[in-house]
């Protein structure tokens, strides 16, 4: 028998340590799956404080939190997971059919060192509790039924399930590599929380200008970029745009914009997967999706989130971008793998996506973005990097859409 109740130590892990052990977490939660469906997909919240482990959960409405929790526990313990805290949310049942649960759950969460063989003694909130959630109603998936655009041959997305993670580093220098190998590139920026591309692309002195009440996009060295923070003035903080608001402007953006003919328009999404990124996700005709996400666990599981909504709307995941993936020192070039190993690997081999890219952890990746030359457009050492994930998505993504043939764009 395993004994949960043994009492949280404070040790402290070296980064190895403690990488290896999110990583050996993430794999579990991801191997653990309720039905056919991994566990982690329904993991809204993570923490890990030495051996303790706090997961909030949104599970099905007939799952059994406590066989859950206990299994759970046993498929950690050899990973040096002690302690299992689990706040569960289930959706509210259907009228008249009753609840098994409890009505009022008792406030502590410490499960395996309170009670480890008896009784649901999880965090539970279900219909009988104000915080519960409606069931999900989400319209079914609309991709086939839109209209491709008539001058862009495919639009990539670019999500990733948290922010910070690099996904507009990639996006720009993606975009880059893109019209580097012979593609006519357009880039809108979406990302309402901290849109970034006028920057990244040195042009955010630059205003798009309006004829015929469309948008003109701004030329950044030849790629046609349009950027929600355009239209954001002093008044207009990012948070003011958020809900139908901000879907609305950016489904503006893409309908009343005068794109040139384009191979290809990669779209930097807003992180997360919410509302706006499932709005954009059902109306605009996406030909595929790039997750980009860091080793460390919580962005992995949050990328999962993302290639779950995309397989939710049908739009294929043409791969998954693993960024900060290594990072070599600069003093003595000692590398090492300091946010967990092979996470993007173990996501592409689970969800069967490729692995597009992993890309280091590197200063000069930073500061090419900073000053508006991102490292495909200065040809730096990492140029390469972006170069060869740009080749993998062009091989990629022919399975899901057919050429066309003007070669201009401006
Ligand atoms: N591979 C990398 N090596 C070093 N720094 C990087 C790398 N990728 C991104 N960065 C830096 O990390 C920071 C966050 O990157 P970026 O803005 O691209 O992330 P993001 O996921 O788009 O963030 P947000 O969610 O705010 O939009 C930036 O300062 C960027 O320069």
């Amino acid at each position: 028998m395993f004994n949960f109740m043994k009492k949280k130590t404070t040790k402290t892990e070296t980064p190895q340590q403690q990488a290896e052990r999110d990583s050996a977490v993430d794999k579990v939660l991801l191997g653990y799956e309720i039905g056919t469906v991994s566990i982690a997909t329904m993991v809204t919240g993570l923490e890990r404080d030495g051996e303790a482990l706090t997961l909030d959960l949104r599970l099905p409405q007939d799952s059994n939190p406590e066989a859950i929790q206990q299994e759970l526990g046993q498929l950690l313990h050899p990973h040096g997971i002690t302690t299992i805290h689990m706040n569960v949310r289930l959706p509210a049942p259907e009228k008249g059919s009753g609840s098994s649960l409890p009505k009022q759950m008792p406030k502590t969460t410490n499960a395996m060192e309170s009670q480890p063989s008896s009784g649901v003694n999880n965090n539970v909130s279900n219909a009988n509790n104000a915080n519960a959630e409606p069931p999900i109603t989400k319209a079914a998936p609309t991709q086939a039924s839109l209209a491709a655009h008539p001058r862009i041959r495919h639009i990539i997305v670019v999500a990733s399930g948290k922010g910070g993670v690099g996904k507009s580093t990639t996006t720009v220098n993606i975009a880059l590599a893109l019209q580097k190998r012979g593609n006519r590139v357009g880039v809108l920026d979406a990302d309402i929380y901290g849109p970034s591309m006028p920057t990244m692309l040195g042009v955010a002195d630059v205003k798009p200008q309006l004829e015929n009440e469309q948008f003109v996009p701004v030329d950044a060295h030849g790629i046609a970029m349009l950027s929600i923070g355009s239209l954001l003035d002093g008044e207009n903080t990012p948070v003011a745009w958020r809900g139908p608001k901000a879907t609305g402007a950016l489904m503006q953006l893409y309908n009343q914009t005068n794109w040139p003919q384009l191979d290809y328009l990669v779209i930097d999404m807003p992180p997360g997967t919410g509302d706006i990124q499932l709005t954009l996700a059902q109306r605009i005709p996406v030909t595929g999706a790039v997750i980009v996400t860091t080793p460390q666990h919580v962005a992995l599981l949050d990328a999962q989130k993302g290639i779950e909504m995309f397989n939710k709307t049908s739009i294929p995941v043409l791969g998954v971008v693993e960024n900060m993936a290594l990072h070599t020192c600069s003093n003595c070039n000692h590398t090492e793998a300091i946010f967990g190993k092979g996470g993007g690997e173990m996501i592409a081999e689970h969800y069967h996506v490729p692995l597009l890219g992993q890309l280091p952890l590197a200063s000069g990746i930073r500061a090419q973005v900073d000053k508006g030359e991102p490292s495909v457009l200065a040809d730096d050492e990492f140029a390469n990097y972006y170069i060869n994930i740009a080749k993998n998505i062009e091989t990629n993504i022919d399975k899901f859409a057919k050429p066309v043939d003007d070669k201009r764009i401006f």
